[in-house]
């Protein structure tokens, strides 16, 4: 007699889920998907699809907030085409702001309302379980990036560090850091061993793992995403209110006629508006890279710091400890300007760096701020926190699925991260450059047990409302096969 089939793995029954990143810069709508017929949906959650949106990210339209609705019509049409129709109502539908939000509340609070009302009812009128647009913190950005990182966790299966990872004798692993650089914050999250959150409990996610606790470090920089940091450096210098300056950090011949105005529109500049300042000025480049280096320097506080030890603008941070995934414009500059290559020491990643920004503006001809932008990403690692290469390791994302906050974020949300060890790998696989080299990693490895599950997060979640539910249960891949 023939063996009962099961069904087909194409037909294997699929949960979905949608989460929209409403980033500074502009906003991306993420599709993920698991089995269903999973207990406890074990099974692996993958992204299946993702929609661009196109034009500004929402903060954008304060002064016309029914065009922040309309502009995720064309992404939500995509995502009722992608999730198939009989899962349309259970299919939960989130939206999470970052820093651009961030900002506008802070500086117009009922236009960031305004803006949030015609998000809502556009998101409404599509099938889908919608539950919620709102701001997450910058300690929740950083905190849902590393449960990405880890989650997606095959960060080293392409690189020389695999072995490193499980080098403890009792066979623990070590979690992943993540760096994430957007246009308007940065987040740097990562476990360190001699950390236990008490310095700067404003810093610490705490959570338990198989008995034990660990204590995350997390911070975000406001102001300090790619495209604030060059209004940081503009206005540095635009303080006597100039008609033309030379800036280092665009190429020679470079010429760009800027409104004072505009530039100065944003809270993280707007209250060093020189005064009496014209209505323009010429910004004329020279591409210096050392002088570019120490104009971006100029924009970090490194004289007080009340802690042990600080990162930068008095921010507390401890010893760090890798690896680290570095994603979003890490990777779209790093990438650009062809500096993943794993075997580059950092002299050399200068020196092509400084090649790129005094190469004249016919040759290059488009993209002018990837000079200024792959400046300042050294700048922020090396000076801001303090990464040593090629004694650490940091990695950026080269290809697979998008890393960010948004799969952590729908994890937590649903509850999802599964209670069992995957059965196969999780989203595609990762592709992640070094650079420059992976050597010795500073500071102790955190030793796990076989299996590594975190449970109650708590500490700062604890203290707010929207994480007053997290329970969380994530496996690490490959823990199991050790
Ligand atoms: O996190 P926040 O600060 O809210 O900002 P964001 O989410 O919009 O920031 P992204 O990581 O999407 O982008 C960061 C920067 O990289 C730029 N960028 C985004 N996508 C890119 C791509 O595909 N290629 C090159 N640059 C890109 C973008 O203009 C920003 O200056
Ligand atoms: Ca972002």
């Amino acid at each position: 007699m023939a063996k009962p089939q099961g069904p087909h793995p194409g037909l294997m029954l699929q949960n979905y889920g949608i989460v929209l990143d409403a980033g500074s810069s502009h906003t991306a709508l993420y599709i993920y998907a698991w089995p269903a017929e999973k207990d406890n949906n074990t099974g692996r959650v993958e992204q299946t699809h993702s929609c661009k949106v196109k034009g500004k990210g929402i903060s954008s339209y304060a002064s016309q907030p029914w065009k922040a609705g309309e502009s995720l019509t064309l992404c939500m049409q995509e995502a009722e085409q992608k999730v198939p129709n009989k899962r349309h109502h259970e299919t939960p539908l989130y939206l999470g702001a970052t820093a651009g939000m961030r900002l506008l509340n802070m500086e117009n609070s009922s236009a960031s309302d305004k803006v949030f009302q015609a998000v809502e009812k556009a998101l409404q009128k599509f099938p889908f379980s919608y539950q919620g647009a709102r701001i997450l913190s910058g300690q929740e950005e950083g905190a849902f990036g590393w449960v990405t990182v880890n989650y997606l966790d095959d960060l080293c299966s392409c690189c020389v560090l695999t072995s490193m990872r499980f080098l403890s004798p009792s066979q623990g692993l070590e979690t992943t850091g993540a760096l994430d650089l957007g246009g308007a914050s940065t987040q740097i999250s990562f476990v360190s061993d001699n950390y236990d959150g008490s310095e700067s409990p404003s810093n610490s996610v705490t959570f338990r793992l198989y008995g034990n606790d660990y204590n995350l470090y997390t911070h975000s920089f406001l102001c300090y995403g790619k495209d604030q940091v060059l209004r940081l450096a503009l206005a540095q210098q635009t303080q006597s209110g100039p008609r033309t300056i030379l800036d280092p950090c665009f190429h020679p011949g470079y010429t760009e006629i800027k409104n004072y105005s505009v530039l100065y529109d944003s809270p993280c500049v707007s209250g060093r508006k020189p005064q009496g300042a014209p209505e323009n000025f010429t910004l004329r480049g020279n591409g210096s890279f050392g002088q570019c280096q120490e104009i971006v320097k100029s924009v970090f506080n490194f004289t007080s710091c009340k802690y042990s030890q600080c990162s930068f603008n008095g921010v507390f941070q401890p010893l760090l400890q890798g690896p680290f995934g570095a994603f979003s414009a890490y990777y779209f500059v790093m990438n650009f300007l062809n500096l993943t290559d794993t075997s580059i020491p950092l002299d050399t990643v200068k020196d092509k760096l400084a090649r790129y920004c005094a190469t004249p503006w016919d040759e290059v001809s488009y993209l002018a701020e990837y000079c200024f932008s792959g400046t300042y990403i050294l700048t922020l690692l090396t000076e801001g926190y303090n990464f040593t290469f090629p004694s650490s390791c940091v990695y950026f994302q080269i290809k697979g699925s998008d890393a960010g906050w948004t799969l952590g974020y729908m994890l937590n949300l649903t509850n999802m991260i599964p209670a069992e060890a995957p059965d196969k790998p999780p989203l595609p696989h990762y592709v992640w450059a070094v650079l420059p080299i992976c050597g010795k990693v500073k500071g102790q490895r955190m030793l796990l047990n076989t299996v590594l599950q975190i449970t109650w997060i708590q500490g700062l979640f604890r203290r707010t409302k929207a994480f007053s539910q997290w329970r969380v249960h994530l496996w690490l891949k490959d823990i199991l096969s050790i």
